[in-house]
């Protein structure tokens, strides 16, 4: 697929803020676990927060394949950041603009899509992962009110976050018919971070468990009608799939070109390495490999942006890239040596920031019952 002018002209601007001010710096919050707030404000002013939300709700009014550009630009600087953005943009503000009300996108929406406000979404619980529809967590109304019980599992921004979307269980009776979908703004009582993890990889960005004890919210908070909710997440996570995607092959893009000029530098048997052929070769797989998935993803999003169903195409996009992003960064690896298992090179850390987009809003396996299921 050939980029617009206006596409290539998103592409650059973000890479050049990337390139410059978070690449640089993605070792050392690696390293320190730091939480990027003043370069997420960047990537804010730049549109990135809110990329497909129309100017009217203060968001960049792009598109989808926008979105996938923009994320892939960030991903390449560093995973943790791109983690952050991509949850912001899918599924918190795609879910508000599908199914909020008027009164609830100006609340949220504005400043979500403005970068004023950072969102999290929670489904995920200790006991419930990929079988979304068993939740365990409740909003029980009472008058005005709903009051929320129970515990939500690897929510990104749970800490750093302003609000987060909260799927929840009103009506036990009617199974996953019976979920909710709420807004709940993290300073609410009753909502505690109970956890950090103390994750592998994507070490900038926190990855909480919440505890929601009594936490009391207004009923004009709830998103949709009761009983919308696992329909609500789902409909975020199509979208989502399309960022994680994206953020897969920006790391493995970092990786590969990492490991590209290290091919050239690296002299062995009296020439750079990049000269032998098995190692040309290997490169060769990893570029191909990395444009095959990018054309998977853009075609997805170019599906999204034309309104027509892509729920097959995200979950191929997903699966697709995220494996292959950490074979290429396995790869990568490979050709660095002894020295691509030291954190001096840049690909031990991507290594570890890319193996769980094979896991998070949907593991590799969920993507192929997906899959499997629109086969049928
Ligand atoms: C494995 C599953 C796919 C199984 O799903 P179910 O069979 O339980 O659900 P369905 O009956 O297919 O769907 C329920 C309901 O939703 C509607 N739906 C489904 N997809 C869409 C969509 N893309 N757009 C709109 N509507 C949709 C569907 O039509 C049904 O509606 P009706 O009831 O018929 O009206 C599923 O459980 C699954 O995807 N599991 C993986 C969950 C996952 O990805 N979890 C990770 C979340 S990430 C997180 O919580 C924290 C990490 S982070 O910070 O990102």
């Amino acid at each position: 697929m050939l980029l617009s002018d206006d596409h290539r002209a998103v592409q650059d601007a973000v890479r050049a803020f990337v390139q410059d001010q978070i690449a640089p710096k993605a070792a050392q919050w690696d390293k320190e676990h730091h939480f990027p707030a003043a370069e997420l404000k960047g990537l804010a002013e730049l549109g990135c927060y809110g990329v497909a939300v129309p100017t009217e709700y203060d968001g960049a009014g792009l598109d989808y394949l926008a979105l996938a550009i923009i994320l892939e630009e960030i991903g390449a600087g560093d995973g943790a950041t791109s983690t952050v953005v991509s949850v912001n943009n899918c599924p918190v503000c795609s879910i508000l603009m599908a199914f909020g009300n008027e009164e609830q996108k100006q609340e949220f929406l504005k400043p979500l899509a403005r970068g004023d406000m950072l969102g999290a979404f929670c489904l995920t619980e200790p006991h419930v992962g990929s079988e979304a529809g068993g939740l365990k967590t409740t909003a029980v109304r009472e008058g005005d009110d709903y009051v929320l019980n129970g515990v939500k599992q690897f929510i990104t921004s749970g800490k750093n976050g302003d609000v987060a979307i909260v799927m929840a269980v009103t009506d036990k009776a009617a199974g996953k018919r019976g979920i909710s979908a709420f807004l709940v703004p993290t300073r609410t009582p009753g909502y505690t971070v109970a956890r950090i993890e103390d994750k592998m990889g994507q070490h900038a960005s926190d990855t909480a468990q919440i505890l929601f004890e009594n936490c009391r919210i207004p009923a004009r908070y709830r998103l949709g009608e009761e009983g919308q909710g696992l329909k609500i997440a789902l409909s975020g996570l199509e979208g989502g799939r399309i960022g994680i995607a994206s953020q897969s092959v920006g790391m493995a893009r970092a990786a590969f070109e990492a490991a590209l000029r290290y091919s050239k530098d690296r002299v062995a048997f009296g020439q750079p390495i990049f000269e032998h052929q098995v190692i040309q070769h290997k490169l060769a797989e990893m570029a191909t490999q990395i444009e095959a998935a990018r054309q998977l993803i853009w075609h997805a999003a170019a599906l999204k942006d034309a309104g027509q169903p892509c729920l097959m195409e995200a979950a191929m996009a997903k699966l697709f890239a995220s494996e292959m992003a950490e074979k290429v960064c396995s790869a990568a690896i490979q050709i660095h040596g002894g020295y691509g298992y030291v954190s001096d090179f840049p690909v031990e850390r991507i290594y570890r920031d890319v193996r769980v987009t094979q896991i998070y809003e949907g593991t590799s396996e969920v993507q192929k019952i997906l899959i499997g299921r629109a086969l049928g």
